[in-house]
């Protein structure tokens, strides 16, 4: 189906999707953001008013011609090519500075955040205008992490959640599904884009004290790899010494690099027994 886009419409919402080698998820998920929004006019946001921005590293997979096809189609996409810079936080960042709208969100490429739940995360800062931050969690009531989730995985997003509770209220900071607006992040201080957890940074690094939350159920990828590494892990290591610091001051330093050294050697242990 080919509808265009009314051009006068001024955006009011920017939906980021930071893409390494995603070909095969650009489509549906674009496909079935809009269907939602077309389908359920619950709110204020619709397909005049959003701008899906897809800010890729130059992943020469036929990501960018998707990308143009959709365009072409109607659907309101926006496609940033990075050729010199590499990572997902930078490249979300890259999203929301270029973002039309007052209203910016992020999610994954590869449908594990459900595209269908990117308009209630959104119109929940448009409700909730004391919001300053929404959350997409994976352990509100009614949802599940899908239980093909690997179990290393579980283990490492609760190591890596325990670790951020002195930081942040928020129940699941890592899920990587979040939203703030324009004006708070441009309160954000000395934002270091390194790592997964941009979330995390953000949330700090903004001053934002005034969350709310919507649960969706987590999938599995369909299509594609997880870019998830050991580097990206021990990144998250250097960014909560340094959200650490940055929320405590110097002192704190040995006491978190005591508990990180003790929940490394905790997860090794565990990692080691399930893969002997
Ligand atoms: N532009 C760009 N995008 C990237 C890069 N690395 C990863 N991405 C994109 O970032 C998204 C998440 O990457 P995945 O490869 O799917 O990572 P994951 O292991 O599933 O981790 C994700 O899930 C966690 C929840 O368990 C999230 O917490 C985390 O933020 C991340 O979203 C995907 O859209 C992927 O294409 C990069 O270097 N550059
Ligand atoms: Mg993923």
């Amino acid at each position: 189906m080919t509808t265009q886009r009314n051009n006068q419409s001024k955006i009011l919402a920017s939906v980021v999707v930071p893409t390494y080698k995603e070909v095969a998820n650009i489509r549906p998920l674009v496909t079935r953001l809009v269907n939602k929004l077309e389908n359920s006019p619950f709110g204020t946001i619709n397909r005049n008013n959003i701008e899906i921005i897809f800010v890729d590293d130059n992943s020469k997979d036929g990501s960018k011609e998707r990308a143009q096809e959709l365009k072409d189609e109607g659907y309101p996409v926006v496609f940033i090519e990075r050729t010199t810079e590499r990572g997902l936080s930078s490249a979300v960042l890259r999203g929301f500075n270029d973002a039309k709208g007052d209203l910016l969100l992020c999610m994954d490429a590869d449908l594990q955040h459900p595209p269908e739940k990117a308009p209630e995360l959104l119109e929940a800062l448009v409700k909730n205008k004391d919001a300053d931050f929404v959350l997409g969690t994976r352990y509100g009531e009614g949802v599940e992490i899908d239980p093909n989730w690997p179990m290393h995985r579980v283990i490492i997003s609760k190591v890596a959640r325990s670790l951020s509770r002195p930081l942040t209220p928020l129940s699941d900071p890592m899920s990587g599904f979040f939203g703030l607006r324009k004006s708070t992040l441009e309160q954000g201080k000395k934002i270091n884009p390194i790592g997964f957890k941009i979330a995390l940074e953000l949330y700090v690094k903004c001053g934002c004290k005034n969350s709310t939350e919507v649960p969706f159920s987590f999938g599995v990828r369909e299509a594609g790899e997880s870019k998830l590494s050991g580097k990206v892990i021990v990144k998250y290591i250097e960014q909560l010494v340094e959200l650490y610091s940055y929320t405590y001051g110097q002192a704190f330093i040995p006491a978190v690099l005591i508990t990180v050294i003790f929940f490394g050697i905790f997860v090794l242990m565990i990692l080691y027994r399930l893969f002997q």
